[in-house]
């Protein structure tokens, strides 16, 4: 069978982690993508900028991570951020008006993807296939864009048909149960941020 569509996954990657290369390889073998567009972004609009590694950094980390996958490609989301899905995707479909995309999301974004700036506007551009992440398979599947948009929601049994469907359409993918996050990650770099030094 002929490869599929080009999947664009944003996020902040700080830092990144193995839990992000799974999640790219699983949306690919799942969705049969023929590439990934990994986009880094400079600055979630709903994150505090304090925590943030530079740019350029968390860019070469993901790149690290994501070694040795073809066809994967990790490129900043915009040179600065705040960075909004609506326009870095609708600039990257513009610019490729013959190639199919994919945005790929954790099930912890969808659930708060009511949050984001005309997000309508982002789930009517293209087909999204929002990922299994522990503890947000219900908020995700009871999310306000997931009601919002229930009627559009493409059973996982035809995930390979996503790429072809005209948006709205999304498609929940089960099977990735991975516990690793960023937060974790920088709570064990430097507690201190997080409340959570001892006492002593
Ligand atoms: N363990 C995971 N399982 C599934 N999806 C994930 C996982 N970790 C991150 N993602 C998804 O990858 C994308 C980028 O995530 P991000 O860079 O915010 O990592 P994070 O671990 O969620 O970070 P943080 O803890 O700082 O919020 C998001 O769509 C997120 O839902
Ligand atoms: O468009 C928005 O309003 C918006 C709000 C929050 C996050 N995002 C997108 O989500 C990605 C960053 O999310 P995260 O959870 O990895 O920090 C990044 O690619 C942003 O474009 C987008």
């Amino acid at each position: 069978m002929s490869r599929t569509a080009i999947g664009l996954l944003g996020g902040s990657f700080n830092p990144p982690h193995s839990g992000h290369r799974a999640l790219v390889r699983h949306a690919m073998k799942r969705l049969h993508l023929r590439g990934m567009r990994v986009l880094v972004s400079p600055q979630n609009p709903l994150k505090s900028a304090g925590d943030y590694a530079p740019l350029e950094e968390r860019i070469a980390a993901t790149r690290e991570m994501m070694r040795g996958l073809p066809n994967v490609r990790v490129e900043p989301e915009a040179a600065e951020g705040p960075t909004f899905a609506v326009d870095s995707i609708a600039k990257r479909v513009l610019r490729e008006p013959h190639t199919d995309f994919i945005y790929v999301m954790g099930a912890d974004s969808f659930a708060g993807l009511h949050r984001w700036r005309r997000w309508q506007a982002l789930m009517e551009m293209v087909p999204i296939a929002v990922v299994s992440r522990p503890g947000f398979r219900l908020e995700a599947l009871q999310s306000p864009a997931a009601r919002a948009f229930a009627k559009a929601q493409v059973p996982e049994r035809l995930a390979l048909t996503l790429h072809r469907r005209t948006a709205p359409a999304w498609c929940f993918l089960t099977g990735l149960d991975r516990e690793e996050s960023s937060t974790a990650i920088r709570a064990r770099e430097d507690p201190s941020k997080f409340g959570m030094e001892s006492a002593t």
